[in-house]
């Protein structure tokens, strides 16, 4: 239906909508006569959790720049908490948290003084639902610093600089968090607790987060949605498990029978495994069901992006190789 303009009735401003944190439409980038971003489109809402994953030089960095107003893009249409990121204010930049690569300034300053004094600048930004800062101990408390809160930060060593990294990138309490590489130096407890306290910013405080990795575990184990960043466009955008279908929609059923193999492809396994094993019961041994890992639909999308061929086939070739 085409619409009709009737002169003299102004025309109904859509309400904003609040949950919508992220809206990028047609977003480009270029450096001089280098073209890396074509026309990125993402939306993100409310408590949501995204993992921007691409291979080196695909430009998330430079996306995530552009969202959190540190580079001007070169066109396109950017929301981020309903705001144009080129003409955000301070009320604007205080919702958001950004953890950067390692907090190296005021080396001689303590832990505790470093959060307390930037917490400081958050507090006129406090609203009803929202009281800025995160109290200082309580923060020491969650990213684990509590025992160092005293040391001086040229003292800590590279993982807890980076949990005073995140420190840093949340004590402002942000409605949107990112996350650029955020857990590389640390080790394997405090990569697990750094995951439990992402789900519960995502859970608990409603905080949207973007974050960029190249470990697909943990993007996998993180990520509500994965994009992936390629050729200058979002090639794929969905949750783990659709992506994982999208290039190799059948499981696989492995199992053998009185010492005979038997491999079959199924859409719904557990129907499959179900009549399998009601047909021949205990006499099916070593069962096994696979389906396409976050690895390789992603292995195989950007394949496809960067060589134009459709390699549908070479998931099949991937696990043939695992195994
Ligand atoms: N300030 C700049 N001036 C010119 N070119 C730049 C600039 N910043 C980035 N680039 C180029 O833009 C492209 C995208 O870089 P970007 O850092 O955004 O990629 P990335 O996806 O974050 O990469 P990585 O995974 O390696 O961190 C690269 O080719 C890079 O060389």
């Amino acid at each position: 239906m085409t619409a009709v303009e009737i002169p003299g009735v102004a025309e109904t401003p859509h309400p904003p909508d609040e949950d919508l944190v992220l809206d990028v439409r047609d977003l480009r980038m270029r450096y001089g006569s280098l073209d890396v971003l074509h026309g990125v489109d993402f939306t993100a809402r409310r408590g949501e959790v995204l993992a921007l994953l691409g291979p080196n030089g695909a430009g998330k960095t430079t996306t995530i720049e552009v969202l959190e107003g540190f580079r001007m893009r070169s066109a396109g249409d950017v929301r981020v908490l309903g705001v144009d990121p080129g003409r955000g204010d301070e009320r604007w930049r205080a919702r958001l948290g950004v953890v950067l690569q390692s907090w190296r300034d005021h080396g001689k300053w303590r832990v505790r003084d470093v959060l307390a004094h930037l917490g400081d600048f958050y507090a006129p930004y406090s609203t009803d639902r929202i009281r800025r800062p995160w109290p200082v101990d309580e923060l020491l408390e969650t990213v684990g610093l509590t025992a160092h809160a005293d040391k001086r930060v040229q003292r800590l060593s590279g993982g807890q600089r980076r949990r005073l990294d995140v420190a840093v990138g949340i004590v402002g309490r942000p409605e949107l968090l990112f996350l650029d590489e955020p857990t590389v130096g640390f080790d394997p407890a405090a990569r697990r607790e750094f995951h439990d306290l992402v789900h519960r910013l995502a859970d608990l405080d409603e905080t949207t987060i973007l974050l960029t990795t190249h470990d697909l575990d943990e993007a996998e184990k993180l990520a509500d949605r994965i994009l992936i960043l390629a050729g200058g466009r979002i090639i794929a955008d969905g949750s783990p498990d659709e992506l994982a279908r999208r290039v190799a929609g059948d499981a696989e059923i492995r199992w053998t029978r009185a010492g005979e193999r038997f491999v079959h492809s199924a859409t719904d396994a557990t129907a499959f495994v179900r009549d399998l094993l009601g047909q021949h019961g205990d006499e099916v041994q070593e069962l096994e069901v696979r389906r396409a890992s976050l690895e390789d639909a992603y292995m195989t999308l950007v394949y496809e992006e960067e060589t134009g061929v459709r390699a549908g086939a070479a998931v099949r070739v991937w696990q043939e190789r695992d195994r």
